[in-house]
């Protein structure tokens, strides 16, 4: 493997206000004698590094800051605290629809997202294989995202994802709502991204599938890395939480 960082972490840390008192409202806030928001720190002090060729799984339990961790990677947060480093370029889709535009069309999306990698809205070949390998209707593409299940909103973002030739693969649950069908070719084709020698984070509640795809992994608890390095291990300490 290429010793390359394309991911550094150092001391990152995350917090959001939250408004944790049902406060909707100016009439609702100025009846209240306390600021109703509180800063709540999600991810504290994350430090960890991704080589090239990588694939690093991300575990946790439900609300533990994987999705979070992922938006931070992606740009879309800024931390509090702490410096990070990403020197590879990735698909700006993470969670099942995140990142696609729910007004317009599966068509609309693959044209946007393709100029948004720097490739022609012509690029016929690329769109091609978006279609062919969601495997989504003509009559569907057409359709607004807003209105697709969670299983095609899926099909579309992954196959969207692997259409272009970033360096870091991102894939966040988006197994888990697919059909049978879809999930064993979404993992072959993970495979063939891999041999290619991609970098891949995986966010999965699967460690059976997360030991397939990946080299490594973390374990989040509370915003926390509470245990980080081989796969096979990491899922254990995540399988021994329950
Ligand atoms: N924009 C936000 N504002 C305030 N709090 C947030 C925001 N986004 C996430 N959180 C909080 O951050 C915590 C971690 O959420 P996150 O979505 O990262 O968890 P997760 O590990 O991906 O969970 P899951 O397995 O359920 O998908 C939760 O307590 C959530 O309420």
């Amino acid at each position: 493997m290429n010793t390359e960082n394309l991911i550094s972490f150092d001391n990152v840390t995350v917090s959001f206000w939250q408004n944790n008192m049902g406060v909707h409202s100016i009439k609702d806030l100025v009846s209240h004698r306390k600021n109703p928001f509180t800063n709540k720190t999600i991810l504290k002090n994350i430090s960890f590094d991704v080589k090239r060729g990588e694939c690093m799984g991300i575990l946790g339990r439900n609300g533990s800051g994987k999705s979070t961790l992922l938006r931070t990677i992606a740009g879309l947060i800024k931390p509090q605290e702490g410096t990070m480093t990403i020197n590879g370029t990735f698909a700006p889709i993470l969670a099942i629809g995140a990142g696609l535009e729910l007004e317009l069309s599966g068509y609309e999306n693959m044209n946007l997202l393709l100029s948004l990698y720097g490739k022609s809205r012509k690029d016929t070949n690329a769109i091609q294989s978006i279609v062919e390998f969601s495997e989504l209707s003509d009559e569907v593409l057409r359709m607004p995202t807003k209105r697709y299940s969670s299983g095609m909103l899926a099909r579309l973002a992954f196959s969207i994802s692997v259409a272009n030739d970033s360096d870091i693969l991102i894939i966040d649950e988006i197994l888990a709502v697919g059909d049978q069908g879809f999930q064993v070719k979404c993992m072959e084709k993970i495979y063939q991204v891999k041999a290619e020698g991609k970098t891949i984070l995986f966010v999965s509640h699967f460690p059976d599938d997360v030991v397939k795809i990946c080299d490594t992994a973390i374990l989040l608890e509370n915003g926390v890395i509470s245990h980080r390095g081989d796969a096979k291990i990491i899922c254990e300490q995540y399988k021994s939480l329950f």
